[in-house]
């Protein structure tokens, strides 16, 4: 996985970041009117949805036990006779990452021992991010000491909401720092941020302080995961690749069940960012509930 090394802070260049909110509607309306991938096509994108998945569970009576099932799931996603029947050997197919909570990390590393697995922690607060700066920071800290390579720190929204970018930057540096050799996934909860300029210049902020991968949402807001939201960042993402020549990382995350909501994230990312971005180490899921329906849908294109 790429590493961000970030920017200086610009606020030029944040303030002069706009995006029109109907041009992005109609856009998402354009690229919706597609049909999505059919037969074996369709098929293979659904293994991709797999290995690009943060196999997640965040829930208030999270325990060892329930984690280390998870972590069974994330070795072997789908049933062996499936994967035979989809021309896979045993083993060949992975999630992308487990990511629980920060108590939750151990038990899920003994769990995926021997395996290339990472650990993805949410931390810096989640799913509000409204605990002291100190507070969070030392929870990043003790995530990568943890052991989680991967940490998914919030945001705090009325940084993005007031406009404070310097703020916002500052504290997502701060993380950055704190994470050490661990990657950063900012989420910037986008269905609280009300327009698709602040989407823009949030997503932009947290690039510039050293975020590896933007994610939408912590799955906790009331609004989750979009596409509009979505292509908001994924162009940011587009426009930084060119200038700088390095590649951020997506995580759409929240509310994402489906196998046709999968497939349509990643048609759009494909339109976007282009096929090479569809890697785990570029491209990730957060859901807890996607691989059910996933599982499902190969179960029937294989009987079909
Ligand atoms: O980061 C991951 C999200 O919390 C997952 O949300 P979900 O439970 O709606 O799939």
């Amino acid at each position: 996985m790429t590493r961000n090394p970030g920017l200086p802070f610009d606020a030029a260049a944040i303030e002069a970041l706009h995006v029109d909110d109907s041009e992005i509607e109609r856009d998402i309306a354009a690229f919706t009117a597609h049909p999505l991938p059919e037969g074996r096509e369709r098929a293979n994108w659904l293994l991709e949805a797999i290995a690009c998945m943060d196999l997640t569970t965040l829930a208030g009576d999270d325990t060892p036990e329930r984690v280390e099932q998870l972590c069974a799931r994330a070795r072997a996603p789908l049933p062996p006779t499936l994967l035979q029947a989809l021309g896979l050997a045993p083993g060949m197919l992975k999630t992308g990452a487990v990511c629980v909570y920060h108590a939750m990390i151990a038990p899920a590393l003994t769990a995926l021992a021997g395996s290339d697995i990472p650990v993805a922690a949410v931390s810096a607060g989640f799913p509000a991010g409204l605990s002291p700066l100190s507070t969070r920071i030392a929870e990043v800290t003790e995530s990568a000491a943890a052991g989680a390579a991967e940490i998914d720190i919030v945001i705090q929204r009325r940084h993005a909401l007031s406009g404070d970018w310097r703020t916002l930057y500052d504290e997502v540096r701060a993380f950055r720092e704190a994470a050490g050799q661990a990657h950063v996934k900012a989420i910037l909860a986008t269905g609280e941020l009300g327009t698709a300029t602040r989407i823009a210049r949030a997503s932009l902020v947290c690039i510039m302080a050293g975020a590896d991968f933007i994610k939408t949402s912590t799955g906790m807001e009331k609004v989750n995961a979009t596409l509009p939201a979505g292509l908001v960042m994924l162009r940011i993402i587009r426009d930084h690749a060119t200038r700088t020549g390095i590649r951020i990382g997506f995580k759409p995350a929240g509310g994402i069940a489906s196998a046709d909501q999968a497939l349509a994230w990643l048609m759009l990312v494909r339109q976007e960012l282009g096929e090479e971005w569809l890697t785990p180490d570029l491209f990730r899921f957060g859901a807890s509930r996607l691989l059910d329906d996933v599982e499902r849908h190969l179960e029937a294109h294989v009987a079909a």
